[in-house]
């Protein structure tokens, strides 16, 4: 009998919830404690929902069977993975600040290109052949993540590439996942509203592959981002294989990459072979994230002779340097691209990746969102300021906060900039502006398809407004 199996009362469970407003007759209540409230004030109503269980700290007092726990968010996460218990027998983690998508949607396709049954589960959902699913988060709570886990497989996936962000990996919502391969981009700034440091955010991120990874597996490790020599300690140090690839790597080292008119040149070095591959997106950065995904599928079974000619055939996650069109001119056209950065080093990141593409200005739209770290603001405004030549800000998801307030301090750090708080016009005043050779980058809300202001989410699209206003000018959506 597990040590888990020993603390569970006997009554039959019929379905688990952190929520009390979701608990149907039968099931288990976890009492948590989180960010604004206390679960166990919510232990009477779940009973009145018919809860029949409750999973709480020690000493909780309940009219019901008490599942007692010193860490009941890592309770939940086994109870979750006992309840539904079938994974895909391959599952990479990825975790990062930035990137993570983009390596995951990458090594789902390597491995659909390589025959198997994958999917991806993150930011944009949970996909795989026969299998697409909503998801409100990143990395889902626990209940959410088996639910998903077990539903794939019963369609027949067996590869699953997973993002893992750093509030799911506190919040221990991917404890119960199998995990075989491990990947960690980068670190930079994001999220300290919630951590409070790059110490306590690392710390986070490594749990991935220091906790949930088992001893001897591999950590591909993305050499050229921050924190890529820590990570590489900490795999080692606590018993796990580093694999490294990038300008550095030693199992994929990345020689050069050039971009191309319609993508990216590169020249890659695996056991002492060379490849020169043209990848089919925009964007130096995302030969780091293929490379990372390339390993990862290598690490599932598969040469490099194998996986690393089919990045030639992967494309990018939607709203990734996705392009929206092009605005044409007697004397050349002017490129709109909409993509997701939304923190200062992915901001400083698209930008510099553009420039080899334009050969006049770079006009740049930015904005910060609400209820979510305040000081990455003036430092994606500086980034943007600092690489650009005409910045826009505008509003990107306000939630709770005042616009005006976010677009200020965004603006601390981009003086001259121009400001629109509306979104649809600041979108038509950046494609109203382009002359022949420039490119217009819209940032931050990348495939997003609403803006969220106070509790109401307003449909919108990026993609569709700078078509919109690509058209009303004569260009080409
Ligand atoms: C800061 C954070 O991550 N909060 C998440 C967390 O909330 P919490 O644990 O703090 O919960 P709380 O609101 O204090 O409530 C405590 C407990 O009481 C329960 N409750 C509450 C009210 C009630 O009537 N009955 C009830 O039972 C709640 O379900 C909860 O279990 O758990 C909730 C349930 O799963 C999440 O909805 C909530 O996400 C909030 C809304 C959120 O915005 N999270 C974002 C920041 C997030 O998680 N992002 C990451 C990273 C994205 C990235 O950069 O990649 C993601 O993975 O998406
Ligand atoms: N390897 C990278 N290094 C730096 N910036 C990157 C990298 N990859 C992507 N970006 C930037 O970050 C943005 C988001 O990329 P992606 O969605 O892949 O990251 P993510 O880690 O999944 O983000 P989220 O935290 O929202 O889930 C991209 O649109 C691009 O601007
Ligand atoms: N996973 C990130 C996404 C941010 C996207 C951006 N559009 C914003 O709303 O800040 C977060 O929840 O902080
Ligand atoms: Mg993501």
């Amino acid at each position: 009998m597990t040590a888990l199996a020993r603390r569970l009362p006997d009554v039959e469970i019929a379905g688990l919830t952190a929520d009390s407003r979701a608990v149907k007759p039968g099931w288990l209540f976890a009492a948590l404690s989180g960010t604004q409230a206390d679960g166990r004030t919510y232990i009477e109503s779940a009973i009145q929902n018919g809860a029949a269980a409750i999973l709480a700290r020690p000493g909780t007092p309940a009219p019901v069977p008490v599942v007692e726990s010193e860490q009941p968010r890592l309770t939940l996460a086994q109870l979750a993975m006992c309840f539904h218990p079938q994974q895909p027998r391959m599952i990479a983690g990825v975790t990062g600040t930035n990137g993570k998508t983009s390596v995951a949607r990458f090594a789902s396709q390597l491995w659909d290109l390589c025959g198997h049954a994958a999917g991806s589960l993150g930011t944009l959902g949970a996909f795989a052949p026969g299998y697409d699913y909503a998801l409100k988060h990143t990395t889902p709570d626990p209940v959410e993540i088996h639910q998903v886990l077990s539903g794939m497989t019963t369609v027949g996936t067996t590869h699953l590439a997973m993002e893992v962000s750093s509030h799911g990996l506190a919040q221990y919502r991917a404890d119960g996942v199998n995990f075989q391969i491990a990947a960690f981009t980068n670190l930079t700034r994001d999220h300290f509203d919630y951590h409070g440091s790059f110490e306590e955010y690392y710390k986070a991120k490594r749990r991935l592959f220091t906790q949930l990874l088992p001893r001897g597996n591999a950590v591909v490790i993305n050499t050229d981002g921050p924190y890529a020599e820590t990570a590489v300690q900490d795999a080692k140090a606590y018993g796990r294989r580093p694999v490294t690839v990038g300008r550095q790597g030693e199992t994929l080292r990345l020689l050069s990459v050039k971009p191309a008119a319609a993508g990216l040149d590169i020249a890659v070095e695996a056991a002492g072979k060379r490849y020169m591959l043209r990848l089919p997106m925009i964007g130096s950065f995302q030969a780091d994230n293929a490379l990372v995904a390339a390993a990862i599928v290598m690490e599932s079974g598969h040469s490099a002779d194998e996986v690393l000619p089919l990045l030639e055939k992967i494309s990018a996650a939607p709203g990734r340097m996705e392009p929206a069109g092009v605005r044409r001119f007697p004397d050349g056209e002017a490129g709109v691209f909409v993509d997701y950065a939304h923190t200062p080093a992915a901001v400083e990141t698209v930008l510099k990746a553009i420039r080899p593409h334009t050969a006049g200005r770079i006009h740049v739209i930015v904005g910060a969102g609400g209820d979510r770290d305040t000081a990455k603001r003036s430092q994606m405004g500086a980034a943007a300021a600092s690489l650009a030549e005409h910045v826009i800000i505008t509003d990107d998801n306000p939630r709770t906060e005042d616009p005006a307030f976010i677009r200020a301090q965004v603006a601390e750090g981009a003086p001259k900039a121009t400001i629109i708080g509306d979104r649809e016009e600041a979108i038509r005043h950046g494609v109203a502006s382009l002359k022949a050779g420039d490119t217009l980058v819209i940032a931050g809300k990348g495939h997003e398809r609403g803006q969220m202001v106070g509790d109401v989410i307003y449909p919108f699209s990026d993609l569709e407004k700078a078509r919109e206003a690509l058209q009303k000018v004569g260009g080409d959506a």
